[in-house]
């Protein structure tokens, strides 16, 4: 990342917006900007792939659903966060599991980028396919954009909600119920 063109467009824009960059308060802002877009969107240059490469065997087929993993990304229109919650479930086939960390680490990766909350929830689910190649992957996004809440217009409290399901959990909708059921606390 360009740290100093970085530094550079936001003392631009300090001034754009009418701030003296100079000012005490601000003086060590574009720096500060610069290191935090340095962690905010680490994920631009990062292979989620490469934190699934450690799998397990269990003698299971059974669905495995991590449920509320916290994530925040940035929207590509107005790059202010959108934060919310992914829910990941797969069917592992032959056996084949990963350590339940890894799933949430899938979702830490693939969220620190700009982009559409659709593109995050489709790549979750795409990342998981490809690194497992389970029965079936099944993942829900709920999530709040700021850009809906502080701004534009204003509805702040809303939730979007945004699922990518493939393999066992489209084709079968006795599947597709059990992880929806579990995943929002209800029969569904
Ligand atoms: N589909 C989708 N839309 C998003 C996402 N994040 C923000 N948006 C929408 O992107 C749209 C951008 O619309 P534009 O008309 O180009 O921009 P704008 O004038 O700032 O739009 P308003 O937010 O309606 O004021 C808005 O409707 C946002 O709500 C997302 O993750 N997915
Ligand atoms: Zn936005």
């Amino acid at each position: 990342m360009d740290q100093e063109k970085i530094k550079k467009a936001v003392y631009d824009i300090l001034i754009a917006i009418g701030e003296d960059p100079n000012r005490e308060g601000l003086k060590d802002t574009p720096e500060r900007i610069a290191r935090m877009y340095e962690e905010i969107f680490s994920g631009i240059n990062e292979d989620p792939l490469s934190v699934l490469n450690v799998e397990y065997h269990e003698n299971t087929d059974e669905m495995v659903l991590i449920k509320d993993i916290p994530f925040y990304s940035i929207c590509e229109h107005h790059l202010i966060p959108f934060i919310g919650r992914a829910h990941v479930a797969y069917l592992p086939k032959d056996g084949r599991v990963v350590g339940l960390s890894k799933i949430a680490r899938v979702v830490d990766i693939l969220s620190k980028k700009p982009q559409l909350q659709e593109r995050l929830t489709s790549d979750i689910a795409k990342t998981i396919m490809k690194g497992l190649n389970p029965l079936g992957v099944a993942v829900v996004v709920e999530a709040e954009h700021l850009c809906m809440s502080m701004r534009g217009i204003k509805k702040p409290g809303h939730t979007t909600v945004t699922s990518a399901l493939r393999g066992a959990f489209k084709a079968s909708s006795s599947t597709r119920s059990e992880v929806l059921s579990l995943i929002f606390g209800r029969l569904i």
